[in-house]
């Protein structure tokens, strides 16, 4: 249930309905339909978290140990409330965060809405703005917004509602001025958007679907004072619509600070002080730790509660203080007054982890799917490494070759340099269509994960849309470059030779991708699939038939050469050059190849092999794909259900 309110620009989301005068507050279930008002909104928690830890030991071997992360953590939110939670670093508030959010459901205790258990509905009302920001670089920040209103906003809504949503969020969160510059970032060339501006495209990504409980993990990390302000002014503007807003936050200055309604502060994992912010100074005058006169009362927390490593003891000692005193303050029983109207029952029960269960989406898979394809197809025109890195390479290596095996005959001479060009261009296919793959997709893969988490995308809509709209771009490149080498070193100057030649490097350039999506999908990280990538080719090539004479190594490992897509299109190759073809020997008496089909045999093809290795290049693109599927799928399942 996503629960609104209209003191914003708030927009019904109800097809043909478009705006709430009223601002009165409403639930509106996943498909769109309000459902009446809401309580007050209230979120609790109680909880404990541990984890194990790996230590060296005193011998050199690993010890496990049992590491205490939050202890005894109780608190609550209310709607319109805007809560910073705050500790010295590794005070366990992004531990806090996950759990309450429940991003981690391994902690023992539970989370409530309203009094009740968080269960799956939770995720239809919360949002999770992570840390580190992750976009399609190659979008506009308007592309991106209209993607995710597409797909994260009901499907009852018309689509012109979604835009009018898109440009009165673009609107809120200030990003106007910008909305039709890329969104770029470290790691494309694109440089992009600012940091500021890419937070505040993270909120407003998420507000699109109108959560009523924003959690948002270090939202001005890397921000300038001023922008830090500017999101914390959002934030709170959001507040006072009546969502709840918890925030992560570190050393914010004291007016952004001041914007906050409520503090959580953290030491060492247990409870210093959740309230008012404008009572907290005088909390902690009361214990005998009054804030300087104009001193920041945000450093003055961090200060008190920080752990000195020199004076470790004291510091421990001074916290401990400071935790003990709180769990013993009449302000703690005040604030954990909400636990006694819940079911005892429920208090003493272990919580059932429920994961992140998305079984219900907001677009259907067809409007996921063809979002997805636009957005592909968008990136694959603007991205500079991924499309005109690739065709220049694809021109460049195919002149190269071109030159290199410039004009070659009909003659038993130019056989060495035919079987040559056969085996060059197929590794070329496979290295280039393969480590170009791994290079971009674990990127576009954690994208993706992201919006799984959130509801937005699913694994089949997304993989489908991701592989399918990019083959036009895969068909274009191994043409470019074996037109060029077709041409150049003279191949057999038939129609059809050419066609078959052009449509065996397509199956392979697409093999290889294939491959490339399931390292990706296996591996989900750029290095690890690199690395595996070169332990896969690497032996593919070796089982070519090229650099092996398969009868002179051990039986056991000749079936290899049937895994290898080296081996299928390197044959397929020559035998359309080759089979049933005459060889010109001249008046020469040592004629090493008499035959085409006597090259054949030389490199241990046969010449009724064509379609047989054409369709294992095929069977192998499916496989690979479905391998890719299949890892990228239990990943996300694996995520989800944490
Ligand atoms: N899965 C884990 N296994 C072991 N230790 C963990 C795990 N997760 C967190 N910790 C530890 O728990 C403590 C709290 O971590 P957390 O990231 O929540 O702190 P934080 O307050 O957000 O710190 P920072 O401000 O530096 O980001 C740290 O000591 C961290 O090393």
């Amino acid at each position: 249930m996503v629960r609104e309110k209209g003191a914003m620009e708030i927009r019904a989301m109800e097809e043909g309905e478009v705006r709430i005068k009223s601002p009165m507050a409403l639930v509106t279930s996943p498909d769109g339909k309000k459902t009446g008002p809401v309580r007050g909104a209230h979120l609790g928690w109680t909880l404990n978290l541990y984890a194990t830890e790996t230590r060296r030991g005193a011998k050199g071997n690993n010890v496990t140990v049992k590491k205490t992360i939050l202890e005894g953590v109780t608190g609550s939110v209310r709607s319109g409330n805007m809560m910073a939670l705050m500790g010295a670093s590794g005070a366990g508030k992004s531990s806090l965060l996950d759990c309450i959010s429940l991003r981690n459901q391994k902690f023992e205790g539970n989370v409530f809405v309203d009094g009740k258990p968080a269960d799956n509905a939770f995720f239809g009302l919360t949002a999770y703005v992570y840390q580190d920001d992750l976009f399609f670089p190659t979008l506009t920040v308007r592309e991106h917004l209209r993607f995710h209103a597409m797909v994260r906003m009901p499907k009852t809504i018309q689509p012109h509602i979604k835009a009018e949503r898109v440009e009165s969020i673009l609107l809120d969160v200030g990003l106007q001025g910008c909305s039709d510059a890329l969104i770029g970032g470290a790691s494309s060339l694109i440089r992009g958007i600012s940091g500021g501006e890419r937070k505040r495209v993270a909120v407003a990504t998420e507000l699109l679907s109108n959560p009523a409980i924003l959690f948002l993990d270090e939202p001005t990390s890397g921000l300038d004072s001023f922008m830090a302000e500017a999101v914390c002014t959002l934030l709170r503007k959001l507040a006072n619509t009546g969502k709840i807003v918890v925030c992560v936050i570190h050393q914010p200055s004291s007016d952004t600070f001041k914007l906050f309604t409520h503090l959580c502060l953290l030491a060492k994992g247990r409870m210093a002080y959740l309230g008012e912010l404008p009572k907290a100074v005088d909390y902690f005058a009361a214990l005998g730790h009054a804030c300087p006169p104009n001193f920041n009362p945000a450093d003055f927390f961090i200060e008190e509660l920080a752990v000195v490593p020199s004076d470790y003891e004291k510091s421990m000692a001074r916290l401990r203080v400071v935790t003990d005193a709180y769990q013993d303050s009449d302000l703690r029983k005040q604030n954990e007054k909400w636990l006694s109207k819940v079911d005892p029952a429920v208090l003493s029960k272990p919580r059932r982890r429920t994961g992140i269960a998305i079984t219900e989406y907001p677009a259907t898979a067809d409007t996921q799917f063809w979002e997805s394809c636009r957005r592909t197809i968008l990136q694959y025109k603007r991205e500079p490494v991924l499309t005109r890195a690739r065709l220049v390479n694809s021109i460049l290596m195919g002149v190269l070759l071109g030159l290199v095996y410039f004009d070659q005959d009909t003659t038993y001479k130019a056989v060495q340099n035919k079987i040559g060009v056969a085996f060059i261009v197929t590794m070329n296919q496979c290295i280039s269509a393969t480590f170009g793959v791994v290079q971009e997709v674990p990127r576009d893969f954690a994208v993706f994960m992201r919006e799984y988490l959130a509801g937005a995308n699913r694994v089949s809509s997304y993989f489908l849309a991701r592989t399918l709209s990019e083959i036009p771009f895969q068909i274009l490149f191994p043409l470019v470059f074996g037109s060029i080498v077709y041409g150049m070193v003279g191949l057999r100057p038939t129609a059809g030779a050419y066609i078959t030649f052009c449509l065996v490097l397509i199956l392979c350039a697409n093999t290889a991708v294939s491959m490339g999506y399931a390292l990706s999908a296996v591996f989900r990280n750029t290095t690890a699939a690199i690395a595996a990538g070169s332990v896969v080719i690497m032996p593919m090539a070796l089982f070519s038939g090229l650099l092996l004479d398969m009868n002179n190594i051990a039986p056991w490992l000749r079936p290899l050469q049937f895994l290898s897509i080296i081996r299928y299109t390197y044959h397929a190759i020559i035998i359309n050059e080759y089979a049933n073809q005459p060889i010109n020997c001249g008046f020469n008496v040592i004629c090493p190849f008499r035959t085409g089909n006597a090259v054949l045999t030389y490199v241990g093809a046969a010449p009724d092999e064509l379609s047989f290795n054409m369709g294992m290049l095929f069977v192998f693109m499916l496989c690979f794909r479905l391998i890719a599927f299949m890892a990228l799928k239990w990943h996300s399942t694996r995520v989800a259900s944490l």
